[in-house]
């Protein structure tokens, strides 16, 4: 297999920022840079240009998407230095073959991405036919957040032509692998690259992991299920960055960590119970796995519905945690036992088990509708509460406002930079 291509996609807003980054990936082995469409938005031209004059001697994209007018795209792409320019294989076949003959005139290439394309694997072989150089099998960044996967067509499109393919689509250095294996010439990586700490080290695991696939001819992956995809991903973020996944929704109101330092992840089985009454959410402990959380509404809070034994229980069983919107005791024995604890209040004095309420139904804790199989995710910060439809997308986009943030405090922490430099806070301003 010959050596596969490194594109680093620079979905960036920030120039300066960008030629930076194209550095430190160019040092960890990336072959050529793209100009990322949120970067070509934001600085338009000029960042084709300071790229190409920075980096002679690599290939640089415009990530244009064209849709319409495809010769005055290309046209304007590749005066400003691109060497191959992206349009948008859902275009009609003449916008197509205009941005063609507009690349053979200005002594470009063009790559045509099948985002959004219903039958990647037919329209691939008729942008074939139009002359198109290049393919890009690509799950765009809002689709990959539902968890929509290039390598589900990759390999039927690469079969069905003879041009080189690339992928793209929230690949990290085992897909990128993968995509390799399945025929890919070009694979395309952008915020696992341009967002992490370290660019140069995350090129370069890249670099090893497609360069070694060529070479082998082959490496398996496993998808892992659904489930263990969202708690893994909200291992790694926090209630914050769920809270700005979710256009800074609310954590529950009033309902605090007893055992500071601890973090929740799981779905919920839900409680509803009376004041006192702790009858329910102590045979909800049965009714839970392991992993799950119990989230406990409670009518009232003036005597506990939750102490230390319901926690050793709970410890038994495995449970990954528990919130209640009412008051419990024991709180020092369940420190001691370090089991993740949230409520509203403290007291001394415990209820009676009546049986009042239900498990399992729709709860309003905290402020926040709680249904069961919703997933939470509680820290030292609050609780926020995901739907369960919109888990896998919610716990993929608080992962990229994660990267973003990494990339932010390696900056403030590295480069001695504050915070609204960093992000050009100024030119973010709203123009009144
Ligand atoms: O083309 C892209 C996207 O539509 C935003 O412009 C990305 O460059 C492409 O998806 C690669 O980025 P990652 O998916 O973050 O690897």
């Amino acid at each position: 297999m010959e050596r596969p291509i490194l594109q680093v996609a620079l979905d960036l807003l920030e120039l300066k920022r960008a030629i930076e980054i194209a550095g430190e990936a160019i040092e960890g082995g990336a072959d050529w840079l793209e100009a990322g469409t949120p970067l070509i938005k934001s600085e338009g031209m000029n960042a084709i240009r300071e790229l190409k004059k920075h980096y002679r001697g690599h290939k640089v994209l415009a990530d244009m998407k064209t849709i319409d007018t495809g010769a005055i795209e290309v046209e304007m792409a590749a005066k400003s230095g691109a060497d191959i320019v992206i349009i948008l294989a859902l275009s009609d076949d003449d916008t197509i073959a205009e941005a063609i003959r507009a690349a053979r005139k200005y002594g470009c290439e063009v790559m045509a991405d099948l985002i959004n394309v219903p039958d990647p694997a037919s329209r691939a072989k008729e942008v074939e036919e139009l002359g198109v150089d290049y393919l890009n099998v690509h799950v765009g960044i809002d689709q990959q957040m539902k968890g929509l996967d290039p390598l589900e067509v990759l390999k039927d499109v690469v079969d069905s032509v003879s041009i080189p393919v690339a992928a793209a689509g929230g690949l990290d250095a085992e897909r990128a692998a993968a995509c390799v294996s399945m025929g890919a010439s070009i694979v395309i990586v952008g915020s696992n690259i341009v967002k992490s700490r370290n660019v140069t080290e995350s090129a370069r695991k890249v670099r090893e992991a497609i360069d070694r696939a060529a070479e082998k001819g082959g490496v398996e992956v496993r998808r892992k299920s659904l489930d263990e995809e969202i708690r893994e991903l909200l291992m790694r973020v926090s209630t914050p960055n769920v809270s700005d996944a979710m256009h800074r929704a609310k954590a529950m109101d009033g309902v605090y960590p007893l055992v500071r330092g601890k973090k929740i992840v799981g779905k919920a089985v839900t409680v509803s119970t009376m004041d006192g009454d702790w009858a329910k959410p102590v045979e909800a402990i049965n009714v839970a796995g392991e992993g799950d959380v119990l989230v406990i509404k409670v009518s009232g809070d003036t005597a506990a519905v939750w102490g230390e034994l319901a926690t050793r229980s709970c410890i038994n069983r495995k449970i990954a945690g528990v919130i209640i919107d009412g008051a419990v005791r024991d709180v020092d024995d369940i420190r001691e036992l370090g089991f993740p604890l949230f409520a509203r209040k403290e007291v001394p004095n415990a209820g009676e088990p009546k049986g009042f309420g239900e498990i399992n139904v729709k709860v309003i804790c905290g402020g926040v509708e709680v249904n069961p199989g919703d997933w939470i995710i509680a820290d030292d910060n609050g609780v926020m509460v995901i739907p369960k439809r919109r888990a896998y997308e919610i716990a993929r986009r608080a992962m990229e406002v994660k990267k973003s943030e990494d990339r932010i405090r390696g900056e403030i922490e590295e480069k001695g930079r504050t915070l609204a430099d960093v992000v050009e806070l100024y030119k973010w301003e709203k123009v009144q």
